[in-house]
């Protein structure tokens, strides 16, 4: 009997895959990303301001040096009143060192900046990986990932560490330029501005095409991290089918497609910089001719050129600058864009507050369970069983079948595409991740340790003994019945373990996640394949222990090898998505067979 509650149900099959997002998913606005970003460092709001105090300073400083140059000409230099020159040529020499602290004082905040950003950033989408799905990971390759974590970020970081404050530094200094040469003389001011509304509506149009430029060469740096992290991760197969052309050849073509983007890029990148300076020495070749010919009509004085002169550099050296500093932007930008897309993300496997409930009175139920990885393929189709209370369950079947899916889905890696898995007669949905992990042990074919010791990969998913003395946690273990197992280990507790090493064997990192799953005294228990790499004599001990497993617990086995699951309760006969109960040992034996001869 099932009772209706609320059933919030979650797309099973939602898309993960960081590049295909990227291909669907509209571009974020560059003014969209920017508010973002700045919401990102909102705390430090008072670094951001001393450093802008320190740039409006600085900028004022460099404004005044042309009016106090022009100002000196006329009244001291043409009537020969060289006291004053001196006097004025002091004042500049001072507001130049000033102008110099600010500088120095603002590289300093926002170097900070830049390096706090960098560290939150890459935090918050390593929080982020923590959180996401396991169907995440499968649809993403770790070399990318770890390149997002890494390179993307550090390309924010240098945009904010070296080039905010120089961006910000230059608009204010080309403002105040431009305000000047517009108030000294209208017209002249006029035809000197020209050309930066030409490089304006270049830069509007050449933009998107620059990001877009950096952004390949982002996405290709980030295949060629995953390139070279497959080959590591794989270097004994490869080794051992002499494979090293095959891979060489793999990383040789995205070494390539990266060598080739980052040409495409560096030269998107460039394509201001020349363009801005032959707009900038057309602006200083406009005022020079319209100067003089105000000269000479007696509208304007040489001293007066001169500042002007300097306005129109101070106008458009800044723009240059920008240039380079627009590039460095749109890369930042790009960074952004592969950034967000992963802290965007939301997991499909969040606790839901309230769902189906069952009162069949069995630990775990499947009712009428579909799944599917992928929309196009489902896996499982109408699965129902229960599994009771201290009872042993062995699946079985053909490479392939679905075993292993199976149990994914009843320590709720994945959530079915329909139906309900019920954990207690509760919606396995509305346990939070810990109370679930506490439920269910998993051992997988290949256990994930990590590097350390024997000790640290137990207390790992066992924090109430984090605090326990060596002697302490052997008398936990002695009680849990897994001495025996311990002292196949040469150091006990201290044994080290070096992470996706042979230090130790595949057996004996199967011990260990035996040792951390029955430590945790769950309600199922799950072992996939978990004794296919230990030897005869160990597996006895195993199923020792096992038999003496608390009595409520239930044992799901996944075995290839029958011998193992001799003493299950029962059997079910995984195969095309379906799941049967065998009945006996002889008749699944029989189902085996019968599925071999088939195919
Ligand atoms: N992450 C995944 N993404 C897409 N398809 C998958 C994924 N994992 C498994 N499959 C597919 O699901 C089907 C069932 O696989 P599963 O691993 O559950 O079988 P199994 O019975 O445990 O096999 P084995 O005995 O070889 O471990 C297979 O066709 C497999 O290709």
């Amino acid at each position: 009997m099932f009772r209706f509650m609320i059933h919030n149900r979650v797309p099973a099959t939602m898309k993960y895959n960081l590049n295909e997002v990227t291909a669907g998913k509209e571009k974020t606005s560059t003014y969209a990303a920017l508010v973002k970003l700045l919401d990102m460092i909102s705390d430090e709001k008072k670094n951001l301001w001393m450093a802008l105090a320190a740039i409006l300073v600085n900028s004022t400083l460099l404004l005044l040096g042309p009016l106090i140059v022009g100002h000196t000409i006329d009244n001291y230099v043409r009537t020969k009143q060289y006291h004053g020159v001196l006097v004025y040529a002091g004042i500049l020499l001072a507001m130049y060192l000033l102008a110099l602290c600010t500088g120095y004082f603002q590289t300093k905040l926002m170097g900070g900046v830049g390096q706090r950003m960098l560290y939150k950033l890459r935090n918050a989408v390593f929080n982020k990986l923590q959180e996401l799905p396991v169907s995440f990971f499968n649809q993403n390759k770790a070399g990318d990932l770890i390149s997002r974590v890494n390179n993307d970020t550090d390309k924010l970081n240098q945009f904010f560490s070296q080039s905010l404050m120089q961006f910000v530094g230059s608009i204010v200094t080309m403002t105040g330029a431009g305000v000047c040469l517009l108030v000294i003389h209208t017209e002249l001011g006029a035809a000197a501005l020209v050309p930066a509304v030409i490089i304006l509506v270049f830069t509007m149009l050449v933009s998107p095409w620059v990001k877009a430029k950096n952004a390949l060469n982002l996405k290709s740096t980030g295949g060629m991290s995953a390139e070279i992290q497959e080959s590591l991760n794989n270097f004994k197969v490869i080794i051992a089918f002499n494979r090293r052309d095959y891979f060489r050849k793999r990383f040789d073509e995205a070494n390539q497609h990266n060598y080739k983007t980052a040409i495409g890029a560096g030269l998107a990148n460039n394509v201001f910089i020349p363009v801005y300076g032959l707009l900038s020495s057309l602006a200083q070749l406009i005022v020079l001719a319209f100067g003089i010919y105000l000269i000479s009509k007696g509208q304007f004085t040489i001293g007066l050129l001169v500042s002007y002169f300097s306005y129109t550099t101070n106008f458009y050296n800044p723009l240059r600058q920008l240039a380079a500093l627009w590039s460095s932007f749109q890369v930042a930008m790009a960074g952004w864009d592969r950034i967000s897309q992963i802290l965007t993300l939301e997991t499909d496997l969040e606790q839901q507050p309230a769902g189906l409930q069952s009162d069949s009175g069995t630990v775990l139920e499947f009712k009428d369970v579909h799944f599917a990885y992928t929309p196009e393929n489902e896996i499982l189709h109408h699965i129902s069983f229960k599994l009771e209370k201290g009872k042993t369950y062995a699946l079985i079947g053909p490479t392939g079948g679905g075993k292993t899916t199976t149990a994914s889905l009843i320590a709720r890696l994945y959530d079915p595409t329909q139906g309900t898995v019920f954990l207690n007669g509760r919606d396995i949905r509305t346990y939070t991740a810990e109370e679930r992990t506490q439920k269910i042990g998993f051992i997988l074919q290949e256990p994930f340790l990590f590097s350390g010791t024997v000790r640290e990969n137990i207390i790992y998913g066992n924090a109430q003994y984090k605090d326990f003395t060596n002697a302490e946690l052997e008398e936990v273990i002695r009680k849990a019945k897994l001495s025996d197992l311990l002292s196949l280990f040469e150091t006990g507790l201290d044994t080290p373990v070096i992470s996706g090493s042979d230090s130790i064997s595949l057996g004996q990192k199967q011990l260990i996640a035996f040792m951390r799953a029955v430590l945790r005294n769950p309600d199922v228990l799950i072992l996939d394949e978990a004794t296919a790499n230990i030897d005869t004599i160990t597996e006895k001990l195993l199923s020792t222990i096992l038999e003496q497993l608390s009595k409520d617990t239930v044992l799901v086995i996944i075995a290839h090898r029958l011998n193992t699951i001799e003493n299950a309760d029962e059997i079910f006969f995984v195969n095309s998505g379906e799941v049967q109960r065998a009945g006996t040992l002889q008749h699944a034996m029989d189902m085996l067979l019968t599925d071999k001869r088939k195919s």
